[in-house]
């Protein structure tokens, strides 16, 4: 599409756009009383206008049925996490059975770890990319060190070529055959949270496979953002926070995936615990763990009923939106305009200042383009946020906006760019006139 910078093109744009009333639906914030355009879904997605409702039905729940809520009432407990299985299986492409909601992002990482990471002999070593997002390279360090190894050993990093930012995924394939036969896990972020570049999973997962390694994905920037074809592509196990593109809001429930394939293989470790237990005789309270099947069976506490509400709501606008694909096509021209405002205010500028580190090709990203200021990054960052414009700040130096098509608009992406010239124009002349 031939993109324009003006208001009155956006303003079109936004006209034509069939999932332009579900930004209605969600609240803005309203931050330091003032309204900011919001462009930080990457971190923290926007709390949907029914989450109060919905969280006040199960307040109303437990406040009516106390520990009867469990098993009676019009969405008894001990079964609520299955309507939402239902919902949440599309957004990553698997079956129903195949996903749970549970825990947090880093517990459940580790969860599955314990049962898709054994290393035998000399494959005992997981590969991963290079600048993953610290929590998951603390837990796999701390996972490695559990089974005996050296860290520095155990896991392989694949890092960008010297001056590049993005993997190039023959570069990763060419590391996973280097290191054939001591591959025990292949454990990648599906998008990386610094550069936004998505990776090409189904690539990769075929080549661990070849070499006889488990695969697994962190889904933590992806879910809800990219289509993901779990199943489709055989990956092994994943899972995913559902607080960024799926809105289910701060500390929000986690959700995972296990291949059907690996349900019968009883040989599987787990960390178990009640609630993973066969669901029929859970109540029983006989000793023996038996799990329930499916990803069901990894689950160790019992339900947390807020956080799934919360979530529910968010699914619930999933399905009216029709899940994935609509949200991506217009994610892709969004994302689309961003990369072209941008890259206006570098014309206006008449240099360079923003270089975007995330791949151009909308097979290669998502919603998140990841920018280097050339010049005075965090002040910039900081102008932005003095100008009502919410993205984030990722050290060293990249500022991360993202344009999400359940709420954002084009009008927000064109506003963006005004606030960024006027914002860079002010911070960059004032700095020449101090060196001058
Ligand atoms: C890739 C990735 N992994 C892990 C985390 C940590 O998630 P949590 O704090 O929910 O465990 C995040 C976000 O905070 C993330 O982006
Ligand atoms: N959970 C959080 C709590 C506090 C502040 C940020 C987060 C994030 O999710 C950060 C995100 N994972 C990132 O890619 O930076």
């Amino acid at each position: 599409m031939n993109f324009e910078n003006n208001l009155s093109f956006a303003q079109k744009l936004d006209e034509a756009d069939q999932l332009r009333h579900f930004r209605s639906q969600f609240l803005f914030p309203n931050y330091n009383g003032k309204d900011f355009i919001y462009l930080c879904g990457n971190s923290l997605g926007l709390q949907p206008k029914v989450a109060s409702e919905v969280l006040k039905g199960q307040l109303d729940n437990w406040a009516n049925y106390a520990v009867e809520g469990w098993f009676d009432g019009n969405e008894p407990w001990m079964f609520y996490h299955k309507a939402l299985k239902k919902l949440m299986a599309p957004i990553v492409g698997a079956l129903p059975a195949e996903v749970c909601l549970m825990n947090t992002l880093t517990v459940n990482l580790h969860l599955l770890m314990v049962s898709f990471y054994q290393p035998k002999g000399k494959r005992f070593k997981i590969i991963m990319e290079g600048g993953a997002f610290p929590s998951d390279q603390y837990a796999i360090e701390s996972q490695v060190r559990f089974h005996g190894f050296d860290p520095k050993e155990a896991i392989i990093e694949v890092f960008p070529k010297e001056g590049e930012e993005i993997l190039h995924t023959e570069d990763i394939l060419a590391k996973i055959k280097e290191n054939a036969d001591e591959i025990a896990l292949v454990l990648f972020g599906g998008i990386n949270y610094y550069t936004g570049q998505w990776y090409d999973m189904e690539t990769i997962t075929k080549a661990g496979h070849e070499i006889g390694a488990i695969v697994g994905w962190d889904l933590a920037h992806a879910a809800g953002n990219v289509p993901v074809k779990l199943h489709d592509w055989d990956v092994d196990f994943a899972c995913w926070c559902s607080y960024k593109y799926q809105n289910s809001g701060p500390g929000g429930i986690s959700g995972i995936f296990v291949h059907e394939k690996h349900f019968s293989n009883t040989k599987l470790n787990r960390f178990a615990g009640w609630w993973g237990y066969q669901e029929n005789k859970r109540f029983k309270m006989e000793k023996g763990f038996i799990p329930e099947a499916g990803a069901d069976g990894w689950q160790v506490s019992c339900t947390q009923v807020m956080p799934m509400a919360l979530y529910h709501a968010s699914l619930q606008i999933f399905e009216k939106a029709g899940f994935i694909a609509p949200l991506r096509e217009k994610s892709i021209t969004l994302t689309g305009y961003l990369e072209f405002i941008i890259n206006e205010v570098n014309k206006d500028l008449g240099f360079e200042q923003y270089k975007i580190i995330t791949p151009k090709l909308a097979k290669d990203r998502g919603a998140q383009l990841s920018i280097i200021a050339q010049r005075n990054g965090k002040q910039i960052f900081d102008g932005l946020m003095a100008n009502h414009i919410l993205g984030d700040w990722r050290e060293p130096d990249v500022i991360r906006l993202s344009a999400v098509p359940l709420y954002n608009s084009f009008e927000d992406v064109f506003m963006a760019g005004q606030a960024l010239l006027k914002v860079s124009k002010d911070i960059l002349t004032s700095k020449r006139i101090k060196n001058d």
